[in-house]
């Protein structure tokens, strides 16, 4: 072969390999919807971010805490460390691999968590771990302030315990032979692909109401069957009232006749139930010197490590680096599960000894995060039981010592659609102690019951931002009030 020949191999290889690599960029830009915020439209620490997230066609939107927390001590990120910034294969067009299911951890009988007990040793974290303290003390960062007695009431040692006694339990967990990075579902359209999960459980409810309400007038009995629907459907008391009236008026005011108007009405009746001005966005955009820090709290069984990790691979999709803390040290499988969430997406973990403390592990991973210059760190908590005041009491601590670095910019409640009434019961407790900002709303795909929806933003004031659709590992949507309704409609 002579010389113009090799030459022009090369410049056809050459040529390959830009549009090969031309191609791969446009095609992650296209998958991945969201984009920074460009410093026009959202500028870092300025209360108007907050709700000026980001959101294309359906995706999930992101935007910055809004409250002080650029005042918080963190030195900025210096060179990061051992975490390397995940790198994610481009999605396929095709469904999620079935190579790589969900882990898979039996469902926690959470219709029953009133009566189930905490295991004796965990009550307690802080005696065996003062005994451990000399040996790893060195390696974790302390909190500078001591927590003001002011804000302690309740507990009054942990000022001492926190930054002496709990923090050796952490171990920042590196995965020394981590297996191969996964696709990640589009984060656009999620709600699209897993409406029909959604219509499969609710459609029953709408099609019982529009055989109702299209027939135009009716009577005393049929307006008390389109009550019990609704209260089948646990839109709950106040709102079915609400709901009723005002069809009640609009169907008189409109003289509906038809199904296809009867439709129309109740669709805009309940969208505008769900209050769809609420803002729904993630408060996960990383602060000017300090990544943002995402709380995940609900009672166990719920599905709080599950939606954690689908929120790290979304995260993950819309090309944030991620770190997750689990502060769930009652139950070692519980830290296991998280970690292989993050394994799988490449997201970094901190997780503690079996009974440590778990606010020395979210202290931890928060610290953790803002040295290696994440974006965001996702913290599990373990499932609460919302009887017992001393574990609520300590997720308040969680949140405290968090604070001692940083803001903690969301708290996100996860509720089992399916326990129902029990659920609200369940919110109430959670938001006499951290101030939730959000609702994940898992296992709509299995229930008729996403009435549940209207009733959890009613009573708590708190927008459901997020919907559980399934066990797999994208099953995840942001909460959309009109698709939801229309899903409810059929
Ligand atoms: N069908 C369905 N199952 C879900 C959904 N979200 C979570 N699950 C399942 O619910 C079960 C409990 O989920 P976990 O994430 O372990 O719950 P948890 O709240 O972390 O529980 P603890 O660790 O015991 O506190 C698992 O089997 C999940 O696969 C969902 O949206 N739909």
């Amino acid at each position: 072969m002579n010389n113009g020949l090799w030459i022009l191999v090369a410049v056809v290889a050459a040529l390959l390999i830009i549009g090969l690599i031309t191609g791969l960029v446009l095609y992650r830009r296209r998958r991945i919807s969201l984009t920074a915020p460009a410093p026009s439209q959202v500028e870092p620490g300025k209360a108007g971010d907050r709700g000026g997230g980001y959101q294309a066609g359906g995706g999930f939107a992101f935007s910055e805490g809004s409250r002080a927390s650029d005042t918080a001590t963190l030195e900025p990120p210096t060179t990061p460390e051992v975490t390397p910034p995940p790198v994610v294969p481009p999605a396929a067009p095709e469904p999620q691999a079935k190579a790589a299911p969900a882990p898979s951890v039996p469902a926690a009988p959470s219709q029953e968590p009133v009566t189930e007990e905490p295991a004796a040793p965990q009550a307690e974290p802080e005696q065996p771990a003062a005994e451990s303290v000399p040996a790893e003390a060195p390696a974790v960062e302390e909190p500078a302030v001591e927590e003001p007695a002011v804000e302690e009431p309740a507990v009054e040692e942990e000022a001492v315990e926190v930054p002496a006694v709990e923090v050796p339990a952490v171990e920042p967990a590196q995965a020394a032979t981590a297996p191969p990075l996964e696709e990640i579902e589009p984060t656009t359209g999620r709600l699209d692909r897993l409406r029909g999960r959604l219509s499969r459980s609710q459609s029953a409810v709408g099609k019982s109401l529009l055989g109702l309400l299209g027939g135009g007038d009716l009577d005393e009995e049929s307006w008390e069957e389109v009550e019990d629907t609704l209260l089948i459907a646990d839109l709950g008391t106040a709102t079915t009232m609400k709901v009723v009236e005002r069809l009640r008026q609009e169907m008189a005011a409109r003289s509906v006749r038809t199904e296809a108007q009867a439709r129309a009405l109740l669709r805009e009746v309940l969208v505008d139930e769900l209050d769809p001005g609420m803002d729904r966005s993630i408060r996960a955009l990383p602060h000017a010197n300090h990544p943002a820090v995402l709380l995940v709290v609900g009672v166990n069984g719920t599905g709080k490590t599950t939606t954690t990790g689908k929120l790290a691979r979304v995260l993950v999709a819309d090309g944030r680096r991620v770190l997750l803390g689990a502060a769930d040290t009652f139950r070692a499988a519980a830290a296991d599960q998280l970690q292989t969430w993050g394994e799988r997406v490449g997201a970094d973990i901190v997780r503690g000894k079996e009974g440590g403390d778990p606010a020395a592990v979210a202290f931890d991973a928060v610290a953790k995060g803002a040295e290696t210059g994440v974006d965001v760190v996702v913290v599990d908590t373990a499932g609460r039981l919302h009887t017992k005041t001393g574990l609520m009491d300590e997720l308040g601590k969680v949140k405290r010592v968090i604070e001692k670095q940083a803001e903690v910019d969301e708290v996100l409640l996860v509720l089992d659609a399916t326990v129902g009434q029990n659920g609200l019961t369940q919110a109430r407790v959670f938001a006499e102690v951290v101030a939730i900002t959000g609702v994940a709303l898992t296992k709509l795909d299995g229930t008729a019951k996403g009435g549940i929806v209207f009733q959890v933003q009613h009573e708590l004031g708190v927008p459901v931002k997020l919907v559980g659709l399934g066990e797999g590992p994208d099953d995840l949507a942001p909460f959309e009030p009109a698709a939801f309704v229309d899903a409810l409609l059929g």
